[in-house]
């Protein structure tokens, strides 16, 4: 199904920031003209100004010209103040898609009634570059054609994943929602490591960025599992082993520390989801 068919009804974005820009640009990149765009946004950035999407314009009242979708891209904290002047579309034909951490189906359900057709969904900001991965689940009242136009609008920005339950939104808030910071952190880390074994700094960034997209784009394409490409690099007592011995100490190597902290994540996420 091609996005700007989907699109046809209209899109109102609710929201326009980092997440909301990325997925706006996707559309628009797929063919999605920008007079079927709503956005509502206080401060619409200079890019979404010159899109030429609708901005702060009043939706439309009539039944039949509803947008067919909102898609929900505030903070968590500022739901109570923006999901309210969207509640008329509840219980109708528009299908309301959140990518919102830690707020849950039912409290959309709460603020826009039952009926409502609600697709919670995580993604990523490597959606800004087409490469994010973003999953997916509906409530009761979503059918298999609500899901799959969500999943179609959702793969304008990369993959889509769809989930058995919504509990497992947590851990993949933990893992891949916020995981692209881990992974930001790991350049950092990584560059200002060479730089204290003595690199200059730009060399010692250009050499940590280049690792990790290099890494990341060879564990996606290549047919042997991470682990095995792992040991393709390590050679019997060289330099890498060397490194691994102290990455994966038991106590305090990178998988205890991992584990820590996508924990941290997942916890917070369940927190956020209980208001
Ligand atoms: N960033 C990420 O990595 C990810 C974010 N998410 C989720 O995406 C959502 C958006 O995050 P992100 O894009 O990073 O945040 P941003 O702060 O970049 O974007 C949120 C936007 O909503 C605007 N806004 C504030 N109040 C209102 C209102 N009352 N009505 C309409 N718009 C309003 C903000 O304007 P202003 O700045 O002026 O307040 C801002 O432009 C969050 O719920 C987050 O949990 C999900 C996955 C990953
Ligand atoms: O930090 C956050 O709460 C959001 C959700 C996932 C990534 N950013």
């Amino acid at each position: 199904m091609l996005v700007s068919e989907i699109a046809a009804r209209g899109i109102a974005l609710l929201g326009c920031g980092k997440m909301g820009s990325a997925m706006l640009a996707g559309w628009l990149d797929q063919g999605v003209p920008p007079g079927l765009v709503w956005v509502i946004d206080p401060n619409p950035s200079d890019w979404v100004r010159q899109t030429g999407v609708k901005i702060n314009v009043p939706l439309p009242e009539t039944p039949g010209e509803a947008p067919g979708i909102v898609l929900i891209a505030v903070k968590p904290q500022m739901m109570g103040e923006a999901l309210p002047q969207l509640q008329r579309l509840g219980n109708g034909e528009t299908l309301f898609i959140s990518v919102a951490a830690g707020t849950s189906i039912a409290t959309y359900e709460t603020l826009l009634g039952a009926k409502t057709p609600i697709i919670r969904a995580m993604p990523n900001t490597p959606a800004a570059v087409g490469r994010g991965i973003t999953a997916i689940i509906g409530n009761r009242i979503a059918s298999d054609a609500h899901v799959t136009r969500a999943d179609a609008l959702l793969q304008a920005i990369g993959q889509t994943v769809r989930l058995e339950r919504e509990a497992q939104m947590d851990a993949v808030t933990g893992v891949s929602g916020s995981g692209p910071a881990y992974v930001f952190h790991l350049i950092e880390a990584l560059a200002a490591a060479g730089e204290a074994e003595g690199l200059p700094a730009d060399l010692a960034m250009q050499l940590a960025k280049a690792t990790v997209a290099g890494a990341g784009a060879l564990a996606e394409e290549a047919e042997e599992t991470p682990s095995q490409l792992r040991v393709n690099v390590t050679s019997p007592n060289g330099t890498t082993q060397a490194a691994l011995e102290v990455l994966m100490d038991e106590a305090e190597g990178f998988p205890a520390l991992m584990r820590r902290a996508v924990a941290a994540a997942t916890n917070r996420s369940k927190e956020l989801s209980r208001g």
